[in-house]
């Protein structure tokens, strides 16, 4: 079956004042894809997902959804489109419980989306949650205060939190970085089990997990895409291993 284009960027820039963060980005993701977004410190990688999720306005530039142009669409609006991001951990209340982040995402989610229903019933929210926290393993901490998890486990709360919005686009940036290398090897369980009905889009910055998990590898340097393909394309071209792999 042919790919089916899920997102798209033509020409995408994120100056600030002078400098270039991201600086004419033309990149397309295809639905069902685990993509890995790799570069050096600088590189414009934080910036460019910005842009596709919102929290950063483009200089110049478009981003296309499932072909709708949202480029100029506010972040909350993206999330009812279906695209959920995950950036480090500063989305976490710690004095809530596990279920109480997750369903404060949902229920923050729904209400500036402003759909039809804008209160989930109780059965439904917490139907919701648990799934999501069964997906990412919390399900027995679903009562705990967040703040007395684990790093590790914080950041997997994280992701139930973008998981519970049934997104078709989940943007992870940097999610391994603080696990243990138990927890990487469950973490990536976790990526390929969400891939089976989303499209994942990463920022990873461990090897052996961009080797391991993406389908696709997009290298950025200097605000712009130096190589993209499979690990094994990647792996071997000179450019990348000059700029980035350091042999
Ligand atoms: N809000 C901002 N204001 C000014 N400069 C910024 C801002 N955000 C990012 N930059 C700059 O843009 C460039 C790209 O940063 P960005 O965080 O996107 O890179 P990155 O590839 O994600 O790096 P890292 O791997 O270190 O997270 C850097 O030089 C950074 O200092």
């Amino acid at each position: 079956m042919a790919a089916v284009t899920l997102l798209r960027t033509e020409g995408l820039c994120r100056y600030f004042d002078g400098l270039r963060a991201v600086d004419g980005v033309s990149f397309s993701l295809d639905a069902g894809e685990i993509r890995a977004i790799i570069g050096p410190n600088g590189a414009g990688k934080t910036t460019f997902v910005s842009l596709i999720c919102g929290r950063v306005l483009p200089t110049a530039g478009r981003i296309a959804f499932e072909g709708r142009d949202i480029s100029a669409l506010p972040a909350f609006r993206r999330v009812g489109l279906g695209i959920a991001y995950t950036f480090q951990i500063t989305s976490i209340f710690g004095n809530l419980t596990v279920f109480d982040n997750v369903a404060l995402a949902v229920q923050n989610s729904m209400q500036r989306t402003g759909g039809s229903g804008l209160w989930l019933d109780e059965r439904e929210m917490a139907a919701r949650v648990a799934d999501a926290l069964d997906r990412v393993g919390l399900t027995e901490r679903h009562d705990t205060r967040a703040s007395a998890l684990s790093y590790g486990h914080q950041r997997l709360l994280e992701v139930a939190m973008g998981l519970a919005l049934s997104p078709k686009l989940l943007i992870l940036d940097e999610p391994t970085q603080g696990l243990s290398d138990a927890e990487i090897a469950g973490f990536c369980d976790l990526v390929r089990e969400i891939a089976k009905d989303a499209t994942v889009l990463l920022i990873e910055h461990n090897m052996d997990v961009v080797m391991d998990l993406a389908s696709r590898i997009t290298v950025m340097n200097n605000g712009t895409i130096l190589s993209e393909g499979t690990p094994d394309e990647v792996r071997a071209d000179e450019a990348v291993q000059r700029a980035y792999l350091g042999t």
